[in-house]
């Protein structure tokens, strides 16, 4: 963005075109977390107190939380209510200040005359969760901070789910500090109960235990009860039966209270379905996906947090497209434990686990110490990563 629209940003409700953008009033907005479903860790409140401690007035800061951006625009939940707010021009003016995002812990003040609360630091993060963007050659883009789950969604269809998508979400999601699982919407698209089985087993093979695998068909699902519906039934059935959970009340399981999660999908998945679903209520809006290929359209253009009843909090982002990996040897190893202990005794430090000799990886795979699935995914993930170290842009820093 050019230097001068981001100082109109700093001000106020002006994009660069000139045209004043209408945000939603905050005070009435629904499903808005309250101040109690949400609290800040030791380290963050710590931060806080050390940056209220230099403050030359202290008592005019509080801290709140980050509930939403709309169209980069912030709010700020405190403990009167949630709040409008703007950049310092400090965050806003310095390249290397860090950008408040959904999730994120702040210190703000509210200047006397002025409309609007202005955020001053942004706390420690205890993750955040990012993608990469357009390429090895593109920038770093901070999704949501200080979240607790990601749940990394895909939708059924004719032709079954993809095993990279979820490795590769997983990854991302590890590479970030976040804890994650794996939702399956649209299951009444699944071609057979088999298919759907076949493709729960699968996930559970390249994961192993450790990582849940939901199942829902929220569509059909009216607040987290099922119909009562044969069909429905023999999905559930299947999906029980290869070690997967059934149903909105088991996502919702994945977010207890105090939890922070999101969802991670391609747009078109059924997020904003599922959070409904969640809510019990019609909240979010929903777009049509198109007749010719299935792709969906972009409805969501707010990320924000929604409070569950008697659950967590989620935050909804806009469904993403790619995930592209550049840089994420860590979460790899971190979602497949057992394979990155074997590379590390590889005779080669490239090793590509082919067909070079003193391969640890084959060698362990023959002796059944992880599955084919696990195998697969790390090959064809570790090698994207390869490839784009290989190219990426030196100026560009994680
Ligand atoms: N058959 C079936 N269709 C569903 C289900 N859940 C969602 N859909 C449909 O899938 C389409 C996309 O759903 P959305 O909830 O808007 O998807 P989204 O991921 O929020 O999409 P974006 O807002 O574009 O990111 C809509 O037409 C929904 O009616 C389901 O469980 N079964
Ligand atoms: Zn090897």
């Amino acid at each position: 963005m050019a230097k001068r629209s981001k100082r109109r940003q700093a001000r106020g409700g002006r994009r660069g075109n000139g045209q004043e953008t209408v945000l939603p009033d905050v005070s009435t907005l629904a499903d808005v977390p309250g101040w109690g479903d949400l609290a800040p860790t030791p380290l963050q409140d710590e931060a806080f107190a050390a940056w209220r401690g230099a403050s030359e007035d202290p008592d005019g800061l509080e801290e709140g939380c980050v509930c939403r951006l709309d169209r980069g625009f912030p709010a700020v939940l405190t403990a009167s209510g949630p709040v409008r707010a703007e950049h310092a021009v400090r965050i806003a003016k310095e390249a290397d200040a860090l950008k408040p995002a959904v999730g994120d812990w702040v210190a703000l003040r509210r200047p006397a005359g002025h409309d609007m609360a202005v955020i001053e630091e942004v706390l420690p993060r205890k993750s955040e969760v990012a993608r990469w963007r357009g390429g090895s050659r593109g920038e770093r883009q901070v999704l949501a901070a200080n979240v607790d789950v990601v749940l990394c969604a895909q939708a059924e269809g004719r032709r079954g789910i993809s095993l990279d998508r979820a490795a590769r979400a997983a990854t991302v999601t590890a590479d970030c500090g976040a804890a994650w699982a794996v939702v399956l919407t649209k299951a009444d698209c699944a071609p057979s109960p088999e298919t759907l089985a076949a493709d729960v087993a699968a996930l559970r093979a390249m994961f192993g235990p450790g990582t849940p695998v939901v199942v829902c068909a929220s569509l059909l699902e009216d607040g987290g009860e099922p119909e009562q519906d044969a069909g429905l039934e023999a999905l559930r059935a299947a999906v029980e039966g290869a070690g997967g959970s059934w149903g909105v009340g088991a996502v919702r399981a994945l977010v207890p209270e105090g939890r922070t999660g999101m969802v991670l999908g391609e747009s078109g998945v059924g997020k904003s379905t599922l959070l409904n679903a969640l809510l019990g209520h019609e909240a979010l809006e929903t777009g049509a996906v198109r007749e010719r290929d299935g792709a969906g359209r972009h409805t969501t253009v707010t990320r924000r947090m929604v409070r569950l009843p008697g659950a967590g909090v989620i935050i909804d982002c806009p469904g993403l497209r790619s995930l592209p990996l550049v840089g994420h040897e860590r979460g790899l190893a971190k979602v497949f434990p057992e394979v990155a202990v074997e590379a590390g005794s590889c005779r080669f430090r490239d090793c590509t686990h082919g067909s070079e000799p003193g391969c640890a990886v084959v060698g362990a795979a023959s002796r059944g110490a992880f599955t084919a699935e696990a195998l697969d995914a790390w090959r064809s993930l570790a090698a994207e990563m390869r490839e784009s170290a290989g190219t990426l842009d030196p100026d560009v820093r994680l």
